[in-house]
């Protein structure tokens, strides 16, 4: 599979470079950088930190390089994702997502995408998180309607985004999960101080260090509580899993998939 990764000086784009490098099933066509920076033209193996030239340049067009992969890795920003989906679809290549903090209305175009384009799109690639989800759905089908739901995330100090894309998708697998037992489950933050509403799930972000990645999600009752969390040490996790989604393309046809689909859980 040939692979394109988008921002290879990042922290994600670099260790999925990384990732991507040592799996035999993946061959490294590119890295695509912002204009003006000084890597640009630079192999990916210097730019990725790799221990060693592969071959492959870090350029700052997809065009010039999008005929010759299989698959774009993108973990940037919201603005340059969507210009690497429209170049996508112009190109019919499969894309995987993995940035956070799109609107809904920009989430739609991923979904508009997959018409014509694999694309798969997921706010976290570890296998754990997904594994969470699972027992949230348990937990919630269990106690969903007499506990308070409250979601608190932590992530390091240059995260842009909150609250998190896994802490949305949490929420919103819990509401899922309560929409078949209760209608109309309202999901939303809380501004201010004042009780708690009734129906509602608190979103809570902590920025702080180098923390790589938190979600606690509390099932409050009276007098007890349940926590369900998730820790990661690092960021190779998410790396792992984004070359994981981009080896489960191979040979899709287009449509909408998430990590679900992948972990098959
Ligand atoms: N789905 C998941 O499991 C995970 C998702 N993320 C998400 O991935 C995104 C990136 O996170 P980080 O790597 O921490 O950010 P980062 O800031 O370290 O890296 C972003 C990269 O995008 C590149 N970029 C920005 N604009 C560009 C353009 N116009 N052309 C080419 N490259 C461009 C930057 O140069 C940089 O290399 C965030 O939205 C984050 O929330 C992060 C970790 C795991
Ligand atoms: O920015 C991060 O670091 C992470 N972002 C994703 C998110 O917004 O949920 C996934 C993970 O938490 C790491």
């Amino acid at each position: 599979m040939n692979v394109v990764v988008i921002g290879p000086r990042g922290k994600m784009g670099r260790l999925i470079a990384q990732e991507a490098n040592e799996r035999a099933d993946m061959h490294l066509v590119a890295g695509i950088g912002p204009k003006g920076r000084p890597y640009i033209g630079k192999d990916l193996g210097q730019v990725a930190k790799l221990g060693e030239d592969i071959g492959a340049p870090v350029l700052d067009e997809l065009q010039a390089v999008i005929s010759d992969c299989d698959v774009i890795i993108d973990f940037s920003t919201k603005e340059m994702s969507l210009e690497v989906l429209d170049t996508a679809v112009a190109y019919r290549k499969a894309v995987v997502c993995g940035t956070t903090g799109f609107t809904e209305e920009e989430m739609a175009s991923f979904k508009k995408a997959a018409e014509v384009i694999p694309v798969l799109y997921a706010a976290n690639t570890s296998k754990l998180v997904n594994v969470m989800v699972k027992l949230l759905e348990l937990a919630t089908t269990a106690i969903g309607n007499e506990t308070d739901i409250e979601i608190l995330e932590m992530h390091d100090r240059w995260k842009t985004d909150a609250p998190s894309g896994t802490s949305k998708e949490l929420g919103e697998a819990i509401a899922a999960q309560l929409g078949s037992q209760l209608k109309d489950v309202a999901v939303y933050g809380r501004e201010g101080s004042g009780s708690r509403q009734a129906g509602t799930i608190g979103y809570h972000s902590l920025r702080a260090g180098d923390i790589p990645s938190s979600h606690t999600v509390f099932f409050g009752g009276l007098g007890e509580r349940l926590e369900i969390t998730h820790h990661s040490y690092n960021w190779e996790c998410f790396a792992k899993g984004a070359c994981d989604c981009a080896a489960y393309l191979t040979g899709k046809k287009p449509g909408f998939y998430t990590i679900k689909d992948v972990l098959a859980i």
